[in-house]
């Protein structure tokens, strides 16, 4: 698991690594330029492209005239280097590195305050403006310039973070932040490059190690994890010797309705392909010649109108409901059943989420533990609509702490948050999962590990994980465009072989 730091919290960092380590704070910046240096060669190797690195006066720029120096040294020869000299004030690491460059033929322009921007026709800029000291919007000569840099067409690199986007809090809707084809950022991803905002601003970011201390990041106890594959490995477990159907669990999908069979069979597929000893699915009487012919392993208990399910509730280690079941009277009537009875926790999806919306008495019965796995638009639906993520971040913290339950908020990082107040960033998937039904299969999957005996918060971070491996193994080596999701079930044994191996 790798803890994600605030501004602030890198902060810290830096300074203990420098004061512990112990390292001066002008070999720290060599060691960030060198790894910024590093990755930018092996992606643009052309010693001949035009590259103008753009530096601000503190230390992202100290970074950028680093960079521009090894650069020149790497055979760059090219290179043309802007200070904006828009503060009042500069930090030592800057000046310091300043005479650094000023000893070299690269040639150095200064842009003062209120001053026109020379042409610019470098193919790449390198953007060292601002970094993570961005302390509040960009305004005034800043934008101006961060505004003219993005009319262009060059391609551009930033240092760290893209200048005047924040690394935590909120984004506005009207930010004005470079945009960046590539980020290559210091140590680990800033908390907002996760978030959808930063779909505007930043097209790829790549980490690169500078050796900040590892035990001092981890006893800084962040709220916000990223989850690694070997986190993943740790928690998932081979099926044993002398095991059995009944060793793995038996399943209930309360799913479905007569339009919308396909999310209940999705779902159980899911579940069964997971690994769940014995999956039944509770589905309308129309539905069940299509589970018989889709799936013949699935067992079925089927729903008559608004007569509720005869459900033996032992038998049951995990129930979900919601995918596809409709919000009328009766699929209201038996969620209200089966929070009242089970009495253990469930897995809330789709409709079962846009009734709790609607019901908020119903949330009086929902078992501690319990997982809701809305998307974005049904978690507005539940808790109020929400400007920005990082907004929606702290509601779903506040909200799983309170009702200690599990809260998987779904997107390209899928977000858990936690009982105890962590918000768990996944680190799989890719965009051809967005297509219908991918979350019904979620669903069923997560059900199916609490059924097999894994904690809810075990089956989360691990049903999300395997969920987005399943889709990365199947659409990134043939660069397919569009997984469906009935095919991500059936590949789910593969990848859980995979991470148990
Ligand atoms: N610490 C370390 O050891 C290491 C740090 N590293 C590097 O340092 C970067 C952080 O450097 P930093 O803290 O100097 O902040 P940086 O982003 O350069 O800007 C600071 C200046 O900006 C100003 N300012 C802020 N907002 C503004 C606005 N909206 N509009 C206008 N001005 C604004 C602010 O002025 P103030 O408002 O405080 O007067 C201040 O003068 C980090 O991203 C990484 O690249 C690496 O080398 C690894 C080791
Ligand atoms: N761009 C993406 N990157 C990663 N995962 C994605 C992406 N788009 C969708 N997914 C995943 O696909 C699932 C979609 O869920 P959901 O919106 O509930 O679909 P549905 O309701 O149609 O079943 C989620 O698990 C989500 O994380
Ligand atoms: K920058």
């Amino acid at each position: 698991m790798l803890p994600l730091l605030t501004s602030a919290q890198i902060r810290e960092a830096d300074a203990f690594t420098i004061a512990s380590e112990p390292v001066a704070s002008i070999d720290l910046m060599e060691r960030a330029a060198r790894a910024f240096v590093g990755w930018f060669i092996n992606h643009f190797p052309d010693r001949n492209e035009e590259v103008s690195i753009y530096c601000g006066m503190g230390n992202n720029g100290g970074d950028g005239l680093a960079i521009a120096r090894m650069l020149h040294e790497h055979g760059y020869s090219h290179l043309k280097l802007i200070i904006a000299r828009y503060n009042d004030k500069s930090s030592a690491d800057f000046i310091i590195n300043l005479q650094r460059i000023q000893a070299t033929a690269v040639p150095v322009v200064q842009l003062n305050k209120g001053e026109d921007f020379s042409p610019e026709s470098s193919t790449i800029i390198i953007d060292a403006l601002l970094g993570s000291g961005l302390n509040k919007a960009l305004d005034g000569d800043f934008k101006r310039l961060v505004e003219h840099l993005n009319n262009l067409s060059s391609t551009v690199v930033a240092v760290d973070i893209p200048t005047g986007f924040f690394a935590d809090g909120e984004i506005h809707q009207n930010t004005v932040a470079i945009r960046a084809e590539l980020v290559i950022t210091f140590q680990q991803a800033k908390i907002n490059f996760l978030l959808p905002e930063a779909a505007e601003f930043i097209r790829c970011w790549q980490a690169v190690n500078i050796g900040i201390s590892e035990s001092f990041t981890r006893s800084l106890n962040s709220p916000y994890q990223f989850i690694e594959e070997q986190d993943i490995k740790r928690v998932v477990k081979p099926r044993g010797r002398f095991s059995n159907k009944g060793t793995y669990g038996h399943s209930l999908i309360i799913a479905g309705a007569a339009k919308t069979m396909g999310a209940a069979l999705l779902c159980a597929a899911g579940c069964v392909y997971a690994g769940s000893g014995l999956t039944t699915a509770c589905i309308p009487l129309s539905g069940l010649t299509a589970l018989n012919s889709y799936l013949p392993e699935i067992m079925a208990l089927t729903r008559d109108g608004d007569i509720l399910p005869d459900i033996d509730w032992a038998r049951y280690k995990a129930i979900a409901i919601g995918p596809g079941l409709g919000t009328g009277a009766d699929a209201c009537e038996l969620l209200a059943f089966v929070l009242s009875n089970f009495g253990k926790p469930l897995v809330i999806d789709a409709d079962g989420i846009n009734l709790l919306a609607n019901r908020y008495e119903l949330w009086e019965s929902l078992t501690e533990g319990s997982i809701l796995t809305p998307h974005m638009k049904e978690f507005d639906r539940l808790f109020g609509d929400h400007h920005n993520w990082w907004a929606r971040l702290q509601t779903a913290r506040q909200q799983a702490i309170k009702r200690k339950i599990y809260i998987v908020l779904k997107n390209d990082y899928t977000i858990t948050a936690t009982p105890q107040g962590k918000l768990y960033f996944n680190s799989t998937g890719n965009a051809a999962m967005a297509t219908g039904g991918m979350g019904d299969v979620l669903t069923g999957l997560l059900t199916s590990l609490i059924a097999q005996g894994y904690t809810a918060e075990e089956a989360c971070l691990a049903g999300i994980y395997i969920h987005g491996k399943a889709g990365d193994e199947l659409a990134l080596p043939n660069r397919m465009n569009v997984v469906l999701p009935g095919r991500l079930a059936q590949q789910l044994p593969l990848t859980m072989a995979k991470l148990m191996a």
